[in-house]
């Protein structure tokens, strides 16, 4: 297993009274994988990838990476966060080649790098504009494509293409697929949407309250997925209905 949560509880103290944000809550990532956290608002889902991250401590129980406890952040794994992280002083090229920078890279190969990712997430023609003179989803695509060009052995997105327009979210949903495709790198992507879970993962799991596992469900639907393919497919139909039966009963 790559990365695996065993029996992680993560409580927040507030004006001394607690809130459970998880409750014994385990998980295991196969190596490769890509694995799909579906689940409602308030969840869990957040607080679970800052603990799979190495931000955040679990206050009980532990996170494992590559069979060792997990006490920090690791450079091998890549976190795209809900907020914004990227550097307000540089502009869209020069943030997308810090990791590179980073690792040591050359300066023209870093480029190189740089560029073609901005071309993949669709910014070609914005790399000399600063975060500020982006969209809130251009700044989004800019902060995926500094993401990838860690190349991180693991992926960490927390609902990264929610703020995108539905063509857009189609576009880099299937440009993730064909840049993770064979790459071997472990990705973990949360969601609200069933059809973008669908589209993406593996495996889905469907979390309740307190990040109680609902539903854990292999996909088998055959790669390369495309969206206007998959909402016809009679497998995708059905497992899109057991998803949101799923989704429901983390209400009633
Ligand atoms: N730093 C914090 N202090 C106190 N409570 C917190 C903190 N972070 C999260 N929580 C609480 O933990 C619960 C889970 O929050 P979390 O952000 O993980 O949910 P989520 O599933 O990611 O939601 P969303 O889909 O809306 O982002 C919520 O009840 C939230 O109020």
């Amino acid at each position: 297993m790559s990365l695996t949560a065993d029996a992680i509880t993560k409580q927040f103290v507030k004006d001394d009274s607690a809130v459970v944000a998880l409750r014994e809550f385990s998980l295991d990532i196969e190596q490769g994988s890509f694995v799909t956290l579906l689940g409602r608002s308030g969840c869990g889902k957040s607080t679970l990838l800052n603990m799979l991250a190495g931000l955040t401590e679990p206050s009980s129980g532990e996170i494992r990476y590559h069979a060792r406890r997990l006490d920090g952040p690791e450079t091998s794994i890549g976190y795209l966060t809900q907020h914004d992280t990227l550097m307000p002083w540089r502009d869209v090229l020069r943030n997308v080649e810090m990791p590179l920078e980073i690792r040591g890279t050359d300066a023209r190969q870093r480029r190189e790098i740089a560029l073609e990712l901005i071309k993949r997430v669709g910014l070609s023609g914005f790399e000399k504009h600063y975060p500020r003179e982006l969209s809130g989803g251009m700044r989004r695509r800019a902060s995926l494509a500094r993401m990838l060009a860690g190349a991180p052995e693991t992926l960490l997105m927390d609902e990264p293409f929610g703020a995108l327009d539905a063509q857009l979210r189609t576009e880099l949903q299937e440009e993730l697929l064909r840049l993770w495709q064979g790459s071997g790198q472990t990705v973990v992507f949360v969601t609200h949407d069933i059809e973008e879970a669908l589209m993406l993962g593996d495996r889905v799991v469907v979390l309740g309250s307190l990040g109680a596992i609902l539903l854990d469900r292999e996909i088998t639907l055959t790669r390369p997925r495309s969206a206007d393919d998959l909402r016809v497919d009679p497998e995708f139909v059905s497992l899109h209905r057991e998803l949101a039966g799923a989704l429901k009963e983390a209400v009633s």
